[in-house]
């Protein structure tokens, strides 16, 4: 199209990051920049927070009037172009958050405000409040209409007679997820069965759409052609009809079934003048001025390539000379570059391709083209609605009129049903439905200019006036109402998504303030937990120290004085030992030295007995100080505690018996003894009493006679001796022994050593619990520390969201005063541009 409509200045530095050229088409990126070169839009945001501040005051009927149709139109573009950048920002913002940081929850019934507790044990009206709350930022006695419009939705109970499905479906337009599973499941059912993340994902799909929606829109709202749609049932004349508006058997018509790919039909000069056919494998890459992307065909071979092309063939493009002028002729209009789409027949297997191409941002009008025969079939029905969801206007075609002959009956029957498809349609069906007789067109004549002939009966004019007043709306609704056609989808959607951003946002904030309330007094109470659980373990770990210490001190005292009572007691205990004569005294000494140690080491055992017992105790007072931790205690074995301490023998000699106080003894009764007496008892004490005598004898007798009477005198000194030994034994073996033992033990320290030996045993065995104790104060304290992280982690991530929601929010709400302020009558402004 000329650019003299924008004013344009061609500087590249105008062009936008955000202007894509449409796919397959007008692949040269200048042609859409440089036409909205003169629009200033803001720069794509890279970083959110850029929400389009309108540079321009906003549109009143005042300024309006004051701007030519070719700067409201710019104005328009400009700010949509900018509000969608925005929009596509916050949606990737959303995808970025719903990745790793928030699973972006769904609304559905059951979180609602009557039903809301199954979702958070928090109040409903903490909900509201917190909605409350954050309306209060600018002005709390103002609330926008889009927060009410929210609030409306969020918060308003379902009707009792709806259907889950449908009350997500007032809730949410582009971001309703599709919850059906076979006719018995509910979307709500559906829903529970999700988990968050699933649900995120679900939603991610749609951010992705989303995004690629807007994309698209960009480069359409940027883009000034326009490409229209027609499609509809098998057999109703859609390629009839495409022929009527080119004057020209362009397209392949037949009684049969024919139209199997979408073909695309543009004015020859899209293709340098060259009247061509493009049949297209990968419409992505198709590219006009590279052969190797298409196949050229005749354009009279054209009902060959569609009737046997079918699978090899994405797409075809039928580049044609419209003969008429520029005034009547539609693809050649000097005004909007404009394209028809010629749809195969719409069944059970192309219903979803031509859905799925009507939803395209490049599809600015749909025509549905209707037998006036066979009225709205299911596929058209479900088409239709679709589409009026998608494109803010469609256009009908009531094909086929001439074989109607009640036309009336049929018109009212034909605008019920689309009253109940497309409601938009039905109120203005004086622009959008035409019934009308396709074959009564002339085509290719002569007066093609007139298309009404002398020859023409009252009823051809009739059909051709029908005709030429459906062209002359077509023309209108898609030249001269061109904000309507091209930037009302971009409206509607942008109106429809902030809709859904708002819902989102606004639920998930209420969710995430919730969870951060929640996250925020298990802090708290944690807090004070933690700080008595520290508390604890210093106390308690004091206690059980104090604890060990006291066991071990008693342990220690009581094995002392055990054993020295023992040892002092032990005289008494060879009482029961009878001495059996001289003969025997070595065995009676050895039996006295055995039985005082038995003594002994009964006293050892009872004191490792006390000292189990007062063990075990000490044990169970230590862990019950920690009965409300976690995990349980060790057990420990007490019965192989102590090995029972084995008091080592204590060697008797005879020596034992003879020793200073015996000599002295001997001495005091017998002081002739004197001396010699003394040495022979202690020879005799070493050698055995005969042998003694008979060498001291024996060395005496080398001497004199006199010594031989001393010896004799010394022999029979001896044998008294032997005879007092012998009558004093029984008595005196215990004592000695006795003593010998006390000596000993006084000697080797033993009461001290096995009074420590006992206690060691106990202080490690009781220091296992204590160590088993501060273990599980460390674990429980580990525990805690890491609830308080991951509490403190939640409460972050909870308060993130909130800011996070809380922002899209504000910009979502600042964005729809921006949408409103562009006006709601699209097309007004737009009237004379045309003229
Ligand atoms: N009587 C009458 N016949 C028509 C009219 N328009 C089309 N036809 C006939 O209807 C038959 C089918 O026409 P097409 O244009 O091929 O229909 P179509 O919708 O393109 O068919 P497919 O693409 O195969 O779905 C042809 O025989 C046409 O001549 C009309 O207005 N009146």
């Amino acid at each position: 199209m000329s650019s003299q409509f924008f004013n344009v200045s061609s500087s590249k530095n105008n062009q936008t990051s955000s202007s894509i050229p449409p796919s397959g088409r007008n692949s040269q990126p200048s042609i859409f920049t440089n036409r909205i070169a003169n629009i200033q839009i803001n720069p794509l945001a890279e970083k959110f927070p850029t929400i389009t501040s309108p540079v321009t005051p906003p549109l009143t009927p005042q300024s309006s009037s004051r701007l030519s149709n070719n700067q409201v139109f710019a104005h328009k573009s400009k700010k949509l172009l900018g509000l969608l950048t925005d929009t596509k920002s916050i949606l990737e913002r959303f995808r970025e958050i719903n990745k790793d940081r928030w699973n972006i929850q769904y609304p559905f019934l059951g979180q609602t405000l009557s039903n809301h507790r199954q979702f958070t044990s928090y109040d409903d009206n903490d909900f509201q409040s917190s909605m409350a709350f954050n309306r209060s930022t600018k002005n709390p006695h103002v609330i926008s209409e889009f927060r009410q419009q929210i609030h409306t939705k969020l918060y308003t109970p379902p009707q009792q007679d709806m259907s889950s499905s449908q009350e997500i479906n007032t809730k949410l337009n582009v971001f309703r997820l599709n919850l059906k599973q076979g006719d018995s499941s509910s979307a709500e059912n559906v829903m529970e069965q999700l988990d968050k993340s699933s649900v995120s994902k679900l939603l991610d799909c749609r951010f992705v759409q989303g995004i690629k929606r807007i994309e698209n829109l960009e480069s359409r709202v940027a883009d000034t052609s326009s490409k229209v749609l027609v499609a509809g049932d098998v057999n109703a004349g859609k390629s009839t009809f495409v022929n009527a508006l080119l004057r020209r058997n362009v397209m392949p018509v037949d009684q049969q079934p024919c139209t199997t790919l979408f073909c695309e039909v543009l004015d020859v000069q899209e293709n340098s003048g060259i009247e061509e056919v493009h049949a297209i494998k990968n419409i992505e890459s198709y590219n006009r001025e590279d052969p190797s992307t298409y196949t050229k065909i005749e354009l009279s071979n054209l009902f060959d390539t569609i009737n046997n092309g079918t699978d090899e063939y994405a797409q075809i493009k039928v580049y044609c000379k419209d003969k008429r002028d520029v005034h009547q002729s539609l693809l050649h209009n000097g005004v909007v570059d404009i394209a028809l789409i010629d749809c195969p027949g719409l069944n059970r297997d192309t219903l979803k391709t031509t859905a799925l191409f009507a939803r395209q941002e490049e599809i600015d009008v749909i025509i549905f083209v209707v037998s006036a025969e066979n009225h709205f079939t299911l596929s058209a029905k479900e088409f239709l609605s679709n589409a009026s969801n998608e494109k803010a206007y469609l256009f009908i075609v009531v094909n086929r009129f001439d074989n109607i002959r009640d036309k009336e009956k049929c018109k009212r029957l034909v605008l019920d049903q689309i009253k109940e498809v497309s409601p938009r349609t039905y109120e203005h069906a004086e622009d959008l439905v035409h019934f009308v007789t396709s074959t009564a067109i002339p085509i290719e004549k002569q007066e093609i200019n007139d298309n009404i002939d002398n020859s023409s009966t009252s009823i051809d004019k009739q059909r051709i006036n029908d005709f030429n007043r459906l062209e002359e709306s077509l023309r209108n609704f898609v030249l001269k109402k061109r904000s309507k056609s091209k930037l009302s989808p971009a409206r509607h959607y942008i109106d429809n998504i902030l809709n859904d951003i708002g819902v989102l946002s606004e639920f998930n904030r209420g969710i995430a303030t919730r969870d951060a309330e929640k996250a925020f007094n298990e802090l708290e109470s944690g807090r004070e937990a933690f700080e008595r659980l520290c508390n604890d373990e210093k106390s308690i770990t004091l206690k059980a120290n104090k604890c060990v210490d006291d066991t071990c001190d008693s342990i220690m005292l009581f094995t002392k004085k055990r054993l020295e009572d023992a040892i002092s007691n032990i005289d008494s205990s060879a009482d029961n030992i009878e001495y059996r004569g001289l003969m025997y005294v070595w065995a009676y000494a050895n039996d006295v030295r055995d039985a005082m140690l038995e003594e002994i080491s009964k006293g050892v055992y009872s004191s490792e007995q006390k000292a189990k017992e007062e063990t075990a105790n000490c044990i169970h007072m230590i862990q019950s100080m920690a009965e409300n931790l976690s995990g349980e205690p060790c057990q420990f074995d007490l019965e192989r505690m102590y090995r029972r301490g084995i008091i080592n023998t204590i060697p008797i000699a005879l020596s034992d018996f003879f020793d200073l106080d015996i000599t002295q003894n001997i001495n005091e009764r017998f002081p002739y003894v004197g001396l010699s007496g003394c040495t022979v008892i202690y020879a005799f004490s070493k050698f055995n009493a005969f042998s003694s005598l008979w060498r001291i004898y024996d060395f005496m007798g080398i001497f004199n006679m006199r010594g031989k009477t001393m010896l004799s005198l010394v022999g029979i000194a001896g044998i008294g001796a032997c005879a007092y030994l012998l009558y004093d034994m029984g008595r005196v073996v215990p004592r000695k022994v006795a003593k010998k033992i006390k000596h000993e033990l006084v000697q080797s320290q033993y009461v001290d050593r096995e009074a420590n030996r006992i206690t060691r045993q106990s202080r490690k065995k009781i220091r296992l619990a204590t160590e088993d104790l501060r273990s599980r104060f460390r674990i429980a304290v580990e525990e805690q520390k890491q609830n308080r992280i991951s509490m403190e982690h939640a409460f972050k991530k909870s308060e993130n969201a909130v800011k996070f929601f809380e922002d899209i929010f504000n910009k979502s709400e600042k964005m729809s005063e921006v949408l409103n302020s562009l006006g709601n009558n699209w097309e007004d402004s737009d009237d004379e541009l045309y003229n």
